[in-house]
């Protein structure tokens, strides 16, 4: 799947944005297949704008973001949806879990929305084990701490097929082990995909073998 940038800038921010140098707004941006991308930026800039941008819930914009050769607006509700579970998967930075469900409820629901089982149930206890959030599976979406909710987010994108997923600052509430973990769990289910993440954050950092790193 090819997701490519043209000349892409938020209306809201465009004044601001003019005034500094970027390697995402306003510019020919082609994330190649399969590769680890880092998009590093400030407070402020644009990350989580940019990243709902990609995932199509957000389109304040001008230029374009075209998928597959084609932009987001030509594609149908029903195309979009498809997109959205083979094709691109996300883990937010606000990480949207249902509170009224438990934390394998959370998951699970992304499983099952496939139309063939991704992966057997099993894979979930298998993930959670590796991020050690196993004793805390059947707690309600409400009482996890934010740490806790942003590993089961992780472990809900991964059990569907992508070819790219979308990460807003998805360790920012996880120790340095736990990120650790995490990062290998995504690195290996990736790279079982032959698939490839855009990756947004605050600071430099080394937790992967980046492909390729922008400043927004
Ligand atoms: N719908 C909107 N209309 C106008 N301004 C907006 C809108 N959404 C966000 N902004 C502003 O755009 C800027 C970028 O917001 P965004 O959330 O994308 O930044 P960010 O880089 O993800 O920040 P953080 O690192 O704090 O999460 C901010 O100044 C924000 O106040």
């Amino acid at each position: 799947m090819q997701i490519q940038l043209n000349h892409l800038m938020p209306i809201p921010l465009q004044d601001k944005l003019r005034q500094r140098s970027s390697d995402i707004w306003n510019q020919d941006v082609t994330f190649k297949p399969g590769s680890f991308v880092k998009i590093k930026a400030p407070s402020g800039t644009g990350k989580t704008t940019l990243i709902h941008y990609l995932y199509h819930i957000r389109y304040d914009y001008t230029g374009k973001v075209q998928v597959n050769g084609q932009p987001w607006q030509a594609y149908s509700k029903n195309e979009i949806a498809l997109i959205r579970q083979q094709e691109l998967s996300i883990v937010f930075q606000d990480l949207r879990l249902f509170e009224q469900l438990s934390a394998r409820e959370n998951i699970s629901l992304k499983r099952v929305m496939q139309p063939k089982a991704f992966y057997p149930p099993e894979k979930i206890d298998e993930m959670a084990a590796r991020l050690n959030v196993t004793h805390i599976l059947e707690q309600s979406g409400r009482t996890l701490s934010y740490g806790e909710r942003q590993r089961i987010a992780i472990i809900r994108a991964l059990v569907q097929p992508f070819q790219w997923l979308l990460m807003d600052e998805p360790f920012s509430h996880l120790d340095e082990e736990n990120t650790q973990r995490a990062a290998a769990l995504i690195a290996d289910e990736c790279k079982a995909r032959n698939a490839g993440f855009i990756l947004t954050d605050l600071d430099n950092d080394q937790h992967f073998n980046y492909d390729v790193h922008y400043h927004l």
